[in-house]
This record gives structure tokens, C-alpha cells and sequence, in this order.
């Protein structure tokens, strides 16, 4: 059986196959901004995306991700807390069964309702699966959503929901700007973690916004109409798809502002 979120399959039991899931740069953590340490060497985040590269969108049975050409420079990040040059490849959501809870990071134990990834690659390596294995390898921006008003730009993203109700569905999805989904302040806080997914690799330089975006409560229900199921099986809920926080081990997270 493959991983999930299930008792009998999720984070509790992903060391069983990943062992890496004990290592000592596991993520997400829990965000401690009282225990973070201002670094006036950071930059700011340099992000810059091009809704061209947007190819399609896609349920992978365990997020719903938008993926994008990546065999351009055209949609990168670069500054922030990173050295050279880190191309998107995609971005996907964590969220819970209600609003309460359903982000990965947490901030001085706070959950928000759900968390955006968009990952990046290092372009040192020919590519994202090279990369994905390497200390320095990704760079994965992670923002907040918390209950609100509607957000238009995440309106575009869930009209294509029913059409990718189920595991394996995926559809074109165009000219797409992921900078619609970034708040106004481009704080962050950064420290050296991991995927929060199998295979766990310890292969992401975190930057995780200190200002969340907003999601209306009915935009967070439509997330949960999705299914973690395959066409023809029994419906299940894609909901809770989050890894809990996991033991600093000594890491520094640092903050880009006072
Ligand atoms: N949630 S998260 O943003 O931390 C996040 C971001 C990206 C992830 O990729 C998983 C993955 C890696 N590979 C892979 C394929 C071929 C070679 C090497 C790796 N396939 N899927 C997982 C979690
Ligand atoms: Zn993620």
C-alpha cells in the first residue's frame, strides 16, 4: 500500500519505508518568531513568474498541483536566502478537514487552514529530479492562507476542481500568474528542511512568508470536495493532507526582518 494520510498509511508510519523520516533536517516545524534570528544579511525574495510557462493542473492523489515548463529560466526565484538561480517547477496546497487546521509549518502553534508550496529547483543540476536529492537542491516558498474574503486569484484555480475531481485527473491549465497567490510583504522566515512528503528528502532551503493570503471558508470547501481516490473506488475525501511538525535538532530559522 502507498503512503497517504491515513492511520494506517500517513506520517506516523512514512519511516517504515523513508527512514530519512527520523532524520535531522525534517520539515515543516514549528515556527517560533520569538526564537528567530533577524539576519540583516538576508535579500529579499526575487520572484519572478511567467503565466506562459503555466502548462496544466493536476490531482495527484495527494495535493493538487499546477505544474510549469521548466526548461527556461522564464519562471525563477532568486535572492532571498538562496545563491544562484532556482526554477519553478510547481505548486500545490495542504489543507485540513475544516478550518482549524490543514497548514504544514505552524507558527508558535498556530495552524492556518491551509499552506501553498511552490517549489523551485536549483539550476546548478540538470534538472528537478536531480536536484530534488541534493542538500541544496530546491527552494520551496510556502504561504499561508487563512479565512477571509474571497480570493479572486484562487477563484481561476478551483473553477478547474470539478474537471480534476479524482486521483490521476489532470487538465491544461493556462496563463496562470502564481504571483497573484503571494501576500502584499514578502517576509520570511528561512532555515535547511526537507520535503514534507515522501520520499522526505533533506533537500529544501524553506522561505516561508510571515504574511498570509486569504481564502474565503466556502474556497477552503471546495479544496475538500477533491478526492484522494482513483475514478470508480469508493469516494474519499483528499482533506488533511499535512504532515505535523517535526523536531527542530538544533536548525536556526532565521528572519528577514525585525
Ligand atoms: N510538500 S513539499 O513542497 O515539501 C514537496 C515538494 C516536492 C515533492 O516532490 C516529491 C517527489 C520527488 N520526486 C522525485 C522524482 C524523481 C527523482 C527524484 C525525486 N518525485 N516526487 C514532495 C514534497
Ligand atoms: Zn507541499
Amino acid at each position: 500500500m502507498s503512503w497517504g494520510y491515513k492511520a494506517n498509511n500517513g506520517p506516523q508510519k512514512w519511516v517504515e519505508n523513508f527512514p530519512i523520516a527520523d532524520g535531522v533536517r525534517q520539515s515543516p516545524i514549528d515556527i517560533v518568531p520569538g526564537q528567530a534570528s533577524y539576519d540583516a544579511g538576508l535579500k529579499p525574495l526575487n520572484l519572478k513568474y511567467d503565466p506562459s510557462t503555466c502548462l496544466d493542473i493536476l490531482n495527484n492523489g495527494h495535493s493538487v498541483q499546477v505544474t510549469f515548463a521548466d526548461d527556461t529560466d522564464s519562471s525563477r526565484l532568486t535572492d532571498g536566502p538562496i545563491s544562484g538561480l532556482y526554477r519553478l517547477k510547481q505548486f500545490h496546497f495542504h489543507w485540513g478537514a475544516s478550518d482549524d487546521k490543514g497548514s504544514e509549518h505552524t507558527v508558535a502553534g498556530t495552524k492556518y487552514p491551509a499552506e501553498l508550496h511552490l517549489v523551485h529547483w536549483n539550476t546548478k543540476y540538470a534538472s528537478f529530479s536531480e536536484a530534488a536529492s541534493k542538500p541544496d537542491g530546491l527552494a520551496v516558498v510556502g504561504v499561508f492562507l487563512k479565512i477571509g474574503g474571497e480570493n479572486p486569484n484562487l477563484q481561476k484555480l478551483l473553477k478547474a476542481f470539478d474537471t480534476i475531481k479524482s486521483k490521476g485527473k489532470q487538465t491544461s491549465f493556462a496563463n496562470f500568474d502564481p504571483s497573484t497567490l503571494l501576500p502584499g510583504c514578502l517576509d520570511y522566515w528561512t532555515y535547511d528542511g526537507s520535503l514534507t512528503t515522501p520520499p522526505l528528502y533533506e533537500s529544501v532551503t524553506w522561505i516561508v512568508c510571515k504574511e498570509p493570503i486569504t481564502a474565503s471558508s466556502a474556497q477552503m470547501a471546495k479544496f475538500r470536495t477533491l478526492l484522494f481516490s482513483a475514478d470508480g473506488a469508493a469516494p474519499d475525501c483528499m482533506v488533511n493532507n499535512y504532515r505535523p511538525p517535526q523536531p527542530l535538532k538544533g536548525r536556526t530559522v532565521r528572519a528577514s526582518f525585525k
